[in-house]
């Protein structure tokens, strides 16, 4: 029985802090279908406020942030949407935006830094003399941090190029900024000014902001009238919904100075972890607060076996991304202390040294 746990899974393990506990015992709610629940009226003037967007939208996930947002551009039957080879959207979201919304993916590859190259985009951009034939493009998708590069930022002189891609093209930008908030702190740029570009932006309370439950989406007014209805059609209308945006409000204020601290010890753990023998990580990838360790094919171990043995006996959680790679997310519960701890703890199970109980 391990003494300790050090949850590096994901930053979508946060508990709520006692603050966000007192927040959601004294939330001021009221049915949030049939009229406007008052905290999550807040929550959503405030968020829109943050982004630089006309409205926002609470949603009950970041999957269904981008499921209403995508939907919501592409109204038209035969929409195609630009997205990338290895974006969440396409790979993570079950294909809500095909099986639901009969919107066809036209994927462009992600680079090692999340991008998809400007002119690779333009040129999956399908020829409207040719629509009776071809899918209407609709829609770019753009993600940031981009998750499965590592949590790597995109810029803001990047996401401008792109928008101006979709303008020149007549075309909608969609930005899952399930982690803007960390590309914003990383990128020390005003996370409205990183999204400006963009015609919707959906934005994970969830993960490193730390609320216990939810997203949003932000946008024109029109655009969040639209995803409000389409929201209430996949059942996402919630009644007293204050009681999670009480909390959302609470961690917004409290999570985001926080995150350079995640970064700060994402960048720690990466530069111990690079110096075990079997183990490497491409330091100049940890941007934010993700990291993704690679295992070295003459290591005597595997990324299934290091997570077993790691949370077998030391309590350290984590995740396999593949045979030889596991991936480890910081956010704002893990402590100093506990990255010392989990250094410590990698080092001994890379060598294959077991605990007291000898298994
Ligand atoms: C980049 C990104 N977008 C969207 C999501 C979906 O969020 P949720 O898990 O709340 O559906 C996640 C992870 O959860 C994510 O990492
Ligand atoms: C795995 C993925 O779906 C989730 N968004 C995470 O980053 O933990």
């Amino acid at each position: 029985m391990v003494a300790r746990i050090v949850d590096l899974r994901s930053d979508t393990v946060t508990k709520p802090s006692e603050a966000m506990r007192a927040a959601m015992a004294s939330a001021e709610v009221d049915d949030d279908v049939l009229g406007r629940d008052p905290s999550c009226f807040r929550l959503e003037t405030e968020m829109a406020k943050i982004l630089g967007k006309e409205a926002a939208l609470f949603v009950p996930s970041g999957t269904m942030a981008n499921l209403i947002s995508v939907l919501v551009h592409c109204d038209i039957r035969g929409s195609e949407v630009i997205l990338g080879d290895n974006s969440h959207i396409h790979i993570y979201e079950n294909g809500g935006i095909a099986t639901i919304g009969g919107v066809h993916p036209r994927t462009v590859k992600n680079n090692h830094d999340g991008t998809m190259d400007i002119d690779l985009i333009e040129a999956a951009i399908r020829d409207p003399k040719r629509h009776l034939v071809y899918p209407t493009t609709t829609l770019i998708c753009l993600e940031n941090t981009h998750g499965n590069s590592g949590g790597r930022c995109l810029s803001v002189e990047y996401t401008d190029k792109v928008g101006e891609v979709a303008k020149k093209h007549g075309l909608k930008l969609h930005i899952d900024g399930a982690r803007i908030f960390n590309a914003s702190v990383a990128l020390d740029v005003p996370v409205d000014r990183l999204v400006q570009a963009a015609d919707s932006v959906s934005v994970c309370l969830s993960k490193g902001v730390g609320a216990p439950v939810g997203s949003v989406i932000v946008g024109s007014n029109g655009f969040i009238t639209k995803a409000r209805r389409l929201r209430k059609t996949l059942g996402g209308g919630m009644r007293q919904v204050g009681i999670l945006c009480a909390a959302a409000l609470v961690a917004v204020k409290e999570n985001v100075p926080k995150l350079e601290n995640d970064h700060k010890k994402a960048r720690l753990l990466a530069d111990g972890l690079n110096e075990i023998k079997g183990l490497r990580v491409d330091t100049s990838t940890v941007e934010t607060n993700i990291i993704y360790v690679e295992i070295e094919e003459d290591s005597r171990t595997t990324a299934a076996k290091l997570c077993k043995d790691l949370e077998e006996d030391y309590g350290i959680l984590l995740m396999p991304m593949g045979s030889s790679r596991l991936r480890i997310v910081f956010h704002h519960q893990i402590s100093a202390s506990d990255v010392q701890y989990a250094l410590s703890c990698f080092q001994q199970a890379v060598n294959g040294v077991r605990n007291q109980n000898g298994n």
